[in-house]
């Protein structure tokens, strides 16, 4: 009720230890709070907290147009009512090293598991759009080290991100993840390999974790869940699938009842009001007023 359970440190405890695990960790993208309590009722190891998606969601394309202060302000929204691990999207860190310390420590203040980095330049673009820019490496190295630095309680886990693999091939972005793990990033999220081959090569070079990013109509191949286990990778995203689906279905839906003229074929694909309820716990409000929740169908 209110909030979850599990404290920001019991849940930073769990994420390390399925990083530790050995099985892949699978956080799909929550675009709401809700969206991370029905993530919840399913089996799913974390969550996911997207910038494309708050980017959309605010109307905005996802070029680095959203402020640290959204970016925390939507995390702690979500983080607050799971009790699933939440892992943000921390773009480059809003500017210079400085910037992405100050970072680190308001997304731990916040109550999130852990964020990634990027090394494109600000302003960053979307990993899937064409003619991006990277930092050089040593400049990507002093923003790990100084978010590295900045971290106060040592499970929150700082993700690496390489975009290099685009613009300067496989063996740039594997040398510079290596040397980002070498930096202290706990996770490196090699963005848009190509397919199988790709996350192998990364995995022989790589010592520490991996994360894949299986975002549609991207430039990756959509790996299974199993497939990626076999390979060795350790967390999947699916940033933006929740909001697809979503948007899918509303515009699917707003066009039914411009030709219906009703909603009364769309009722049995909606979440009942039933299960929204039950979702949101409703009844265990009734403890602070039996009032609150009478609902009789
Ligand atoms: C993972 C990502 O950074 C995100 O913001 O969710 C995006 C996802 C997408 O645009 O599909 C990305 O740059 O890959
Ligand atoms: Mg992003």
């Amino acid at each position: 009720m209110l909030h979850a359970l599990a404290t920001p440190q019991e849940k930073r405890r769990r994420f390390r230890a399925g990083l530790e695990s050995g099985r892949l960790q699978r956080l799909p993208g929550a675009f709401s709070p809700l969206v991370a309590m029905q993530i919840e009722t399913l089996d799913f190891e974390g969550v996911y907290i997207s910038g494309a998606v708050l980017s959309a969601d605010l109307g905005l394309p996802d070029i680095g147009l959203t402020t640290l202060t959204e970016v925390a302000q939507r995390g702690h929204q979500i983080a607050r009512v799971t009790n699933l691990p939440a892992l943000i999207d921390a773009d480059t860190g809003f500017g210079e090293p400085m910037n992405a310390a100050r970072t680190i420590q308001v997304l731990e203040e916040v109550g999130l598991a852990g964020c990634h980095l990027e090394d494109q330049v600000n302003p960053k673009r979307c990993g899937h759009l064409d003619n991006k820019a990277v930092v050089p490496t040593a400049e990507m190295v002093r923003r790990i080290k100084a978010a590295v630095l900045a971290r106060r309680d040592p499970d929150f886990v700082i993700c690496a991100r390489t975009d290099a693999r685009a613009g300067e091939g496989l063996e740039s972005a594997i040398a510079r993840a290596q040397a980002y793990a070498d930096a202290g990033a706990d996770l490196i999220f090699a963005e848009a390999l190509a397919d199988e081959r790709e996350f192998e090569a990364f995995r022989r070079a790589v010592s520490v974790p991996l994360l894949a990013n299986m975002t549609e109509f991207g430039k990756s191949k959509l790996l299974s869940a199993a497939t990626l286990q076999d390979l060795g990778i350790n967390v999947v995203i699916y940033p933006v699938t929740t909001l697809r689906l979503a948007m899918g279905a509303v515009a699917g839906g707003l066009a039914t009842i411009q030709d219906e003229g009703t909603q009364e074929s769309l009722l049995e694909r909606m979440q009942h009001r039933r299960d929204l309820y039950a979702l949101l716990g409703y009844e265990d409000y009734g403890v602070f007023d039996k009032n609150v929740f009478n609902f009789k169908l």
